[in-house]
């Protein structure tokens, strides 16, 4: 069975962020997600994970002024250098935490912008990522989002990140694929399972009920058929639980614990 990681910003959020390491650990995760972490200093987060026996195994880089609303800035005209400033803060953060891979998130784009004129420019700012990120022996991934959660998003579908992957031909960069998200924007997941392992490009995968992003154990997704494609197709990266539980996080994982008592035995 796959390897899974609790998202400790969607996941726990009952509990206070430094006990969110010790409630995943109870419950059986030896993995973890954070998608902003820089209010808390590494030091603190990376003896949060030692003293838990949790590794951390994505984050995502500053994505520009949330509270504005934006979500990432690859693809922002005129914010170069503020997107470099954020790769740079994410991978020496990722460095302290022993942290593998950073998602780099595009942004949101005017609705008059044209995609021939932003791919060019998404181009050259995740090439100077991956390879600043190269030189620190760490990996980055982008993520086709839907636009009924994110409005706008340069990035929905999965055929569009295979494209972008093909075009810039790093090693180090590759899809993280949110089953949540294709199902919304798509469906097909299998299908496109298959071809972003087929395409070598596979770098992490996320799962949430759909429609309402909670539990995976009810709505139109079947998870465990997917997970056991997984399997079978020989992915050994992790599968981030990211959703907002119903009530209750530890309450919601008996669809969990069937697959981390299974992968024990
Ligand atoms: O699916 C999501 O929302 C996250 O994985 C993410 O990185 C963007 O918020
Ligand atoms: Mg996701």
């Amino acid at each position: 069975m796959p390897r899974f990681a609790a998202n400790l910003s969607l996941l726990y959020m009952e509990h206070a962020f430094a006990d969110r390491f010790e409630a995943a650990a109870r419950d059986g995760f030896e993995a973890v997600e954070i998608l902003f972490p820089y209010e808390h200093p590494a030091a603190e987060v990376a003896a949060l994970l030692q003293r838990h026996g949790l590794q951390a195994v994505l984050i995502n880089a500053p994505p520009g002024d949330f509270a504005a609303g934006e979500r990432g800035l690859a693809c922002l005209p005129g914010r170069e250098a503020e997107f470099r400033a954020s790769v740079e803060q994410a991978l020496a953060y990722a460095r302290a935490i022993a942290c593998p891979r950073v998602h780099i998130m595009s942004g949101i784009v005017a609705r008059e912008s044209s995609r021939s004129v932003l791919k060019p420019l998404w181009l050259d700012n995740l090439r100077w990522a991956a390879e600043a990120a190269a030189r620190m022996d760490l990996r980055l991934c982008i993520e086709p989002i839907n636009a009924r959660d994110m409005p706008g998003y340069f990035l929905n579908r999965q055929d569009q990140a295979l494209e972008l992957l093909a075009a810039l031909a790093a090693p180090n960069v590759g899809l993280q694929m949110d089953w949540y998200h294709c199902q919304i924007v798509e469906g097909d997941v299998a299908t496109k399972l298959r071809r972003a392992i087929a395409a070598g490009v596979l770098e992490h995968v996320q799962l949430a009920g759909v429609p309402d992003r909670q539990e995976p154990d009810e709505g139109e997704l079947r998870v465990d058929y997917l997970l056991d494609l997984l399997d079978r197709l020989g992915y050994a990266g992790h599968v981030g639980c990211e959703y907002r539980p119903r009530a209750g996080t530890s309450a919601g994982l008996a669809w969990l614990q069937r697959f981390i008592d299974g992968a024990r035995q």
